[in-house]
């Protein structure tokens, strides 16, 4: 099928028959009229350049006439969009513009991004996305993505037809635990959006090959249901059997009609998201962010905040604060780099005996077998058996065990205390304090109190950006333990090899690389993360990495191996700049 541009660009616009005189249904019924004209391309995202068409291509599509004299370069775009999103004052504000700027030019978009990375991600992703999230029936301007209702059912692969391009990735959520916000519905769609704008610009993965998508399957949040503006199914959330056959169908049709494109699983509650991941990591190619990407983005900061510590990995003796998804993920990969550690001194410890060194806190407290009530599947693995008396709170966790890090991944703000945060910097020269809770105010603290209450000792990561921290004259720049730092170059790593399974070891193999981005001189700093700034190629590394893994592993599907992955991958890359038109058509 011909693209409208290059139908545009082949067929001569119709001459005017007075559409003014005629009716709605007769100005649609005319073939004529209805061919998508030459100024569409103002307004495909995609091809449009806007006020830096050439007078040749002004010309050449009939666009003369219809934009300012001056043609500008992208810089000269940039600038003033640049302007106009500082000129925004409210954080939601700049993400309507920038969604904005989107549906209208995403070269322009994207460009701004790449180069204002440190700038823009708060509001393009947490904590802004989250507050788009909650308003989305508000704030909507346009659709992204498709949206695949309960009511669908039976037609999936139908739907999916209507998507004009072949994508590479896919985002999906249910909505049903979107950040630390809980069910926002249908609303939930703002973070595969966020995140597949982090595929882009922090990958390079070409806009038109991401997909995201947003499963309704209705929503316990009364609050959005009263709302006479929500836009999704307004019905109880469907779980179980129905749920399950649900999600089973839009699955099979992406492997049906998608067999190279890579799942995202995000943001499902943790009553499916296990569940969900174990049936369908060995059938496509698929990860779930939550439990995977978080698991190795920690990994990878805890590896580093060990270094800081002085202490070796597998004598690390952790506290989770909270016990869902992400903290499990996150433990699972701990576990399994504590062993390998302690591998390295010739004992042969199993990963269950390394969960050993973890304990769990969950809203009922610490995570026992003895506590009773039903204990979820997910929880099983670190039920402690060894406790004489129930701990109900984290205070008595950490006054009772002395861990050496302490990781927040509860979606309950405010909960690291004052006195918390001193007991750890009593018992340790050097704590390792992980808020990693999204949105901000969700974050267990702020890097202001850890930094404070541990007076100056700890070694902090939080989910969502914090200012830099001065303490006694130092400057402290507080890391981001967010798993965008793995998702991208682990999707992208999973792409470009074609892999036909996300496997474990391709995980941590992104998270062993993301560790070692981060050098000598970072980590006196006390920096364990590295900087945003350099996440593109930080992404073409632990693609690399990923890829070659996924052929160590046999799953890799290509037919001729590449013998230079980085190069492979760069190849690969999208750079946001204006395309020649005439390449365009290409990407259809
Ligand atoms: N920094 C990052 O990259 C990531 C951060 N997160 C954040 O982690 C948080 C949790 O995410 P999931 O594990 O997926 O959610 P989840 O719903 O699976 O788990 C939440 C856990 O917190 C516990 N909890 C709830 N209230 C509590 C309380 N008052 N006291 C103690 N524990 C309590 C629950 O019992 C549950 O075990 C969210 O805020 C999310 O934004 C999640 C993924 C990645
Ligand atoms: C970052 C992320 O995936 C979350 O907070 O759910
Ligand atoms: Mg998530």
């Amino acid at each position: 099928m011909k693209s409208p541009l290059e139908q545009s660009m082949l067929s001569p616009l119709s001459p005017s028959t007075g559409g003014l005189t005629r009716s709605r249904s007769q100005v649609f019924s005319d073939p004529e009229l209805f061919t998508p004209s030459k100024t569409n391309i103002l307004h495909d995202s995609t091809y449009n350049k806007g006020t830096a068409f050439s007078r040749d291509e002004r010309d050449k599509l009939g666009l003369s006439g219809l934009l300012p004299y001056k043609v500008e370069t992208l810089e000269d775009q940039l600038r003033r969009a640049l302007r106009q999103f500082r000129a925004f004052t409210t954080p939601i504000e700049k993400y309507i513009y920038l969604s904005s700027l989107q549906e209208r030019n995403e070269t322009l978009f994207y460009r701004l991004l790449v180069e204002n990375l440190v700038e823009t991600m708060p509001i393009v992703y947490t904590p802004t996305v989250g507050e788009a999230c909650t308003k989305l029936h508000e704030v909507w301007r346009s659709s992204r993505g498709m949206y695949i209702s309960l009511e669908d059912k039976g037609r999936i692969r139908r739907l999916l037809d209507n998507w004009s391009h072949v994508p590479d990735i896919i985002v999906v959520t249910d909505g049903s635990r979107i950040l630390g916000l809980g069910d926002l519905g249908c609303g939930g769609m703002g973070i595969p959006i966020g995140k597949l704008s982090l595929y882009v610009a922090g990958a390079g993965f070409h806009p038109v090959k991401t997909l995201p998508v947003q499963l309704d399957v209705g929503t316990n949040n009364q609050k959005l249901r009263n709302d006479d503006l929500y836009l999704g199914l307004n019905r109880d959330r469907v779980r179980g059997e129905e749920f399950y056959s649900f999600a089973d169908e839009f699955l099979m049709a992406v492997k049906d009609k998608w067999p190279k494109c890579l799942v995202q699983f995000e943001d499902f509650s943790n009553d499916v998201c296990f569940e969900l991941l174990e049936k369908y990591r060995n059938k496509l190619l698929c990860f779930n962010d939550d439990i995977q990407g978080t698991g190795a983005v920690i990994v990878s900061g805890f590896l580093n905040a060990a270094k800081v510590t002085g202490i070796r990995p597998k004598d690390h003796k952790i506290v989770f604060f909270g016990a869902g998804s992400a903290s499990v993920g996150v433990a699972d990969q701990i576990a399994m780099v504590m062993k390998l550690d302690s591998d390295k001194d010739g004992k042969q410890v199993t990963v269950d005996e390394m969960r050993r060194r973890m304990y769990l806190v969950d809203s009922k407290g610490l995570v026992t077998k003895s506590r009773g009530g039903r204990l979820e599947v997910h929880k099983v693995a670190y039920a402690r058996d060894d406790v004489e008396e129930e701990l109900t709170s984290l205070l008595e966790v950490v006054k009772k065990y002395k861990p050496t890090a302490l990781i927040g991944l509860s979606g309950q703000g405010q909960t690291f205390t004052e006195e918390i945060l001193s007991l750890m910097a009593e018992n340790n020269e050097k704590p390792i304090v992980f808020a990693l809770s999204n949105p901000t105010n969700n974050s267990e603290c702020s890097a202001e109190q850890a930094v404070k209450f541990t007076k100056g000792k700890c070694v902090f990561a939080s989910g969502s950006p914090f200012p830099d921290v001065t303490y006694e004259d130092k400057v402290i720049k507080p890391g981001q333990g967010n798993n965008m730092y793995i998702f991208p170059g682990l999707g992208l790593g999973a792409v470009v090899s074609e892999s036909k399974n996300v496997s474990d070891l391709m995980v941590l193999t992104a998270s062993q690389v993301l560790a070692d981005c981060v050098t000598e001189q970072d980590l006196k700093k006390g920096d364990i993360y590295p900087s945003l700034a350099s996440i593109r190629s930080i992404s073409v590394k632990i693609a690399a990495a990923v890829a070659r893994q996924s052929v160590k592993e046999g799953l890799c599907r290509l037919t001729s191996i590449p013998d230079d992955w980085e190069q492979y991958v760069k190849n690969y890359v999208f750079e946001p700049a204006y395309a020649e038109l005439g390449d365009a058509s290409q990407l259809q």
